[in-house]
């Protein structure tokens, strides 16, 4: 669906602002940035053994019991981000991108798959994220060349997502999901750039979803979209033999979930860490190392 000038500039106008439904008011003080939560547990990606010892039937229902956990979880937290007061929700975005954007692994990553944040999903805002990676900034001795953004597209509905490379946030046109996503083509009739056809690895994947915790669970929007992108990516990454990305989730306070409450598949991909309002968590030994934390 192509919007119209007046109405994709509203979108846009909402997306760089706050996703509220009213104006908020000055913002409170942000806590302090960069603060490292408490100590990691060990990475504990999900078991695949229990999987390997069950019969069929068996593994049917363990997975039938598992989706239906997803789900009534899903629920759960859909009605905890909704009952969010506009103004914490303003708060916690503020906070949560003013960390990243003072983080030395985002300020030194080139390359960047990152989402664009839907208001009506009440997804933390990714807009300051967006535009600091568009703005080719020059000058703070980090960042002296720019850096280049893919996003995601949604191809099918049997899981099929591309992430493709903008240059600029206008670019975007919203989905039937209502979700701002690129054309194949931009403006000039180019074929946008496919990161699976790229030929330089991703630094970092800025990664949206319901709930996470502390181990790594990440539980999505249920379309599987992002785990059977990141499972082709994470494959095409070893088989060329570059350094693993950081898959880095950012969470609003109410999704982060004490450890067990996700239940998982084989096929969920852990992530390395999380930046809530009040702190990155480094879950993985890669974000240790990476996060310089
Ligand atoms: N901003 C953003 N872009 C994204 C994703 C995402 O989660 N966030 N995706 C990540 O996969 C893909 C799109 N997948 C999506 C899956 C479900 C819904 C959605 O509207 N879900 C409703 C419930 C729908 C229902 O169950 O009937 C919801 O969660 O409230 C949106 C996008 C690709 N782009
Ligand atoms: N690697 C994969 N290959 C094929 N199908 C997959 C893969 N990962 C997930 N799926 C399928 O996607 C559907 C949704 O999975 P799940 O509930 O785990 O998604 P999610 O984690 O909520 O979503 P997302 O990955 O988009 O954030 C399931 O039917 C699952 O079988």
């Amino acid at each position: 669906m192509r919007l119209s000038r007046q109405v994709k500039q509203r979108v846009l106008a909402a997306l760089m602002n706050q996703p509220c439904t009213r104006p908020s008011p000055a913002p409170a003080p942000a806590p302090a940035p960069t603060t490292l939560l408490s100590r990691p547990p060990p990475y504990a990606p999900p078991s695949t053994v229990t999987f390997s010892t069950m019969n069929k039937n068996t593994e049917q229902e363990h997975l039938d019991a598992v989706f239906k956990q997803k789900r009534a979880l899903r629920s759960r937290v859909r009605k905890a981000l909704k009952a969010m007061e506009p103004d914490l929700r303003s708060q916690e975005d503020n906070a949560i991108q003013r960390i990243i954007l003072e983080s030395p692994w985002f300020k030194s990553s080139r390359r960047l798959c990152a989402y664009i944040c839907c208001s009506a999903l009440r997804e933390v805002d990714t807009s300051k994220l967006l535009s600091e990676t568009l703005s080719n900034p020059t000058g703070d001795g980090h960042t002296q060349r720019g850096k280049i953004l893919y996003v995601p597209r949604v191809e099918d509905k049997n899981c099929h997502m591309r992430m493709l490379r903008i240059s600029c946030i206008d670019d975007l046109v919203a989905n039937s999901m209502d979700i701002l996503e690129p054309a194949p083509v931009d403006g000039d009739g180019n074929v946008r750039e496919d990161v699976m056809l790229a030929n330089e690895p991703v630094d970092l994947f800025l990664l949206p979803g319901l709930a996470f915790d502390r181990s790594g669970r990440r539980l999505g929007r249920g379309g599987g979209y992002y785990d059977t992108f990141l499972k082709k990516y994470l494959e095409l990454a070893k088989a060329r033999d570059w350094k693993q990305p950081l898959l880095v989730v950012l969470s609003y306070s109410v999704q982060i979930m004490d450890e067990g409450v996700i239940a998982v598949t084989p096929n969920d991909i852990p992530v390395d860490a999380l930046v809530s309002p009040i702190g990155v968590i480094p879950i993985s030994q890669t974000a240790l190392d990476r996060m310089k934390l």
